[in-house]
């Protein structure tokens, strides 16, 4: 677990004060994926980075499996910093080194001397993140994606419990960026290792966390699940983060409904509702009639989802939003 109390940064810079992140309390449980999003100068950066202490913390305390890593000297940081591997977005690889090599640096670093079980445990890796065959290449030589397999690789090295990923993905196209994705969800899996992922997309986070905390002005200003959080955005930013990640302006889509008639809803369900014949059913048995206005059925993570505007018209609208309401599904009127 990663434990912030109140934990907070304030750079100084050119004899001035620039206030980065708030007095923050947080949470991150072992073995899950935890995503923070904002956008450019939220803070995001400054609170992973705070994690393994890359940045030192104005004030407050931060634990990691109970320990206070806020306390350590630096024998005890260099040796708290094997447990937390890191990603960057521009990988950060050494470019005249081979990929082998890159992915070597840390087990070297890490004292180990052996040069056969450096070798061995360079193949297990290369053959996890599917480099198997590229051992012998240079960075210079390989995609975006291969390079931050690479990352991740090396990152892996030293058996981490903890993997923070800072916009590991922002400088892929979206299929590679997919691909990652996919590998840090399967790492997350087999390791069980808690990843801290920083993004601006909520794709990226509809996509792998299991919980997520946005991120404006140098203060969390909402997390919670990913399902709950997505589906239900409370704050502004929250619900602009969500908005572009449909690609659709909500007052554009109320113009579009003007002229439509009869009382306009959004449901939202998820997991098995997600499937349930429920609209035709309540329409038969309610005599109302439906027309869909707009709609997305996708996933979150492992989750079904489904969010549809409607125009109801007709029949017993009370009876209908009810028998909605009973199947679990969250109705919101929006006209
Ligand atoms: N080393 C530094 N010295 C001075 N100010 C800094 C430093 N690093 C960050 N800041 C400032 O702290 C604030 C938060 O920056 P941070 O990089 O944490 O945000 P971010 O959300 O990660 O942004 P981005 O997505 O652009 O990386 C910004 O106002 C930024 O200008």
């Amino acid at each position: 677990m990663i434990e912030f109390h109140q934990v907070h940064k304030t750079y100084r810079t050119g004899g001035r004060d620039v206030p980065a992140l708030q007095p923050t309390q947080l949470e991150i449980a072992s073995g899950e994926i935890f995503g923070l999003i904002g956008h450019s100068g939220a803070g995001k950066s400054t609170l992973l980075r705070l994690i393994n202490r890359l940045e030192e913390p104005s004030g407050g305390r931060i634990l990691v499996s109970g320990e206070d890593v806020t306390a350590l000297d630096a024998d005890g940081l260099r040796r708290f910093r094997q447990r937390v591997g890191m990603i960057f977005q521009h990988f950060n690889l050494l470019m005249s080194k081979t990929v082998a090599d890159n992915v070597a640096m840390p087990l070297r670093l890490a004292g180990i001397r052996s040069r056969s079980e450096i070798d061995a445990r360079v193949a297990a890796l290369l053959d996890r993140v599917g480099l198997k065959d590229h051992a012998r290449k240079y960075p210079a030589q390989l995609s975006g994606g291969q390079k931050q397999r690479v990352g991740i690789a090396r990152a892996l090295a030293t058996e981490p419990s903890i993997l923070l990923c800072d916009e590991a993905t922002s400088a892929l196209d979206p299929q590679t960026t997919a691909s990652v994705l996919q590998l840090l969800a399967e790492i997350n899996r087999e390791l069980k290792l808690t990843i801290v992922l920083i993004t601006h997309e909520m794709d990226v986070i509809r996509r792998v966390c299991d919980r997520v905390a946005v991120m404006d002005a140098g203060a969390i200003v909402e997390q919670g699940p990913v399902t709950e959080v997505f589906l239900h955005p409370k704050h502004p930013t929250t619900q602009r983060f969500v908005l572009e990640d449909e690609a659709m302006d909500e007052s554009e889509l109320h113009d579009d409904f003007a002229h439509v008639p009869g009382r306009i809803l959004r449901l939202t369900f998820q997991g098995d509702a997600t499937y349930k014949p429920l609209l035709g059913t309540v329409a038969r048995e309610t005599g109302v009639d439906y027309s869909i206005l707009s709609g997305r059925i996708d996933r979150i993570k492992d989750t079904p989802y489904g969010q549809l505007t409607l125009a109801l018209i007709g029949g017993d609208m009370a009876a209908a939003m009810a028998r909605l309401q009973a199947a679990d599904v969250h109705v919101e009127v929006l006209r």
